[in-house]
């Protein structure tokens, strides 16, 4: 993946963003850039994504202290898709504990594609991951409630209050990719199989299949990212979403696995965690200073939007994200007393 940052000045962590003009300039910078690209293809194995105008472009910053700033088609609304997998993991970790989710659904990359059936059956059925479908589904799974009304009732409610309005559901987009998704359907057969899922598994699908339908604009993502980077707090709302524990856990898993087989690269060329989903949105957290949002729809192979990573890069190397990225201390006889 070409990024574009060659020659981009990083700004090394303060602790802090830079000032609002700057941060304003900076975002405005990273849409000029990225808007040039047009490589990656639109997903169409969900058939409704195909219908999407592939030049939308939107970019959205959610500072920790409530501040919102973005460019583009910012509220342009999109089907959330995998960007969901983060803030329901973040919910069920809440629920049932860290440990328990951690041994279950798992924390370590496939290496494989998010709809990897091969991923599961290399391992015993153990779903490896809460990021790619097999873990998604089975963390779906774990929601509180009897019924899958009941649990897609906490789901929908989860989300909004990270994204501190009321999220609806996009009918077209789900009952499009729920007419199509036999390989969801078999994975999570296939996860009963091996005795790893505790609920009907077309139930576990359904309530999945409704949960990546829920409609968002970048500017709801910027806010969910924003939640988990203040440690669990919406800094729109003040409402306290999840522990700071379970944003720690979430984003650490995120680092790991949030753009399936190339978490990797992201994670050295872009340095901070995040998600990625088919439709085109990706979420970026740096804890501590903001979330960030990208939606542009043309995906690379590995599912994850070109744009929007290329956006990525550029900001979390001119806004100093980078977790990794620090500068030498002064010595310490230079430090006042
Ligand atoms: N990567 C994605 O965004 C995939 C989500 C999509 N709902 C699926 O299950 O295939």
């Amino acid at each position: 993946m070409e990024l574009d940052v060659t020659g981009v000045p990083e700004r090394v962590s303060t602790g802090a963003l830079p000032g609002w003009d700057d941060v304003e300039s900076l975002l405005h910078g990273a849409y000029e850039r990225s808007a040039a690209a047009t490589d990656g293809v639109v997903a169409d194995y969900i058939p409704i994504l195909a219908a999407v105008d592939p030049d939308l472009f939107g970019i959205c910053v959610a500072e920790v202290d409530g501040g919102v700033h973005a460019v583009g088609d910012a509220v342009h609304e999109f089907s959330i898709q995998s960007i969901s997998k983060a803030f329901t993991y973040a919910l069920v970790c809440q629920e049932i504990g860290h440990e328990v989710v951690g041994v279950r659904i798992g924390v370590n990359n496939t290496g494989l594609a998010f709809n990897s059936v091969v991923a599961l059956e290399l391992n015993d059925g153990h779903p490896m991951n809460p990021m790619v479908n097999a873990g998604a589904i089975a963390t779906t799974a774990l929601v509180p409630g009897v019924t899958p009304t009941a649990k897609w009732e906490f789901v929908q409610d989860g989300l909004s209050r990270f994204a501190g309005r009321r999220l609806t559901l996009d009918v077209t987009v789900y009952e499009s990719e729920a007419a199509t998704n036999l390989r969801n359907r078999g994975i999570a057969q296939l996860l009963e199989s091996y005795g790893r899922l505790d609920v009907d598994p077309l139930d576990a699908v359904d309530v999945y299949t409704k949960q990546c339908s829920l409609r968002v604009n970048t500017r709801d993502l910027a806010i969910m990212g924003a939640t988990l980077a203040d440690g669990g707090v919406n800094p729109v709302t003040g409402e306290r979403v999840v522990d700071e524990s379970i944003c720690r856990d979430t984003l650490s898993v995120l680092a790991a696995t949030g753009f399936y087989e190339r978490s990797g690269e992201w994670l050295f060329e872009i340095g901070v965690p995040g998600k990625s989903g088919v439709s085109g949105g990706i979420v970026t957290i740096a804890p501590g200073k903001a979330g960030l949002a990208t939606f542009s729809p043309r995906l690379d192979s590995a599912g994850n939007s070109v744009r929007g990573q290329r956006a990525t890069a550029y900001l979390s190397r001119t806004l100093g994200l980078n977790v990794f990225a620090s500068g030498p201390h002064p010595p310490r006889e230079s430090r006042s007393a």
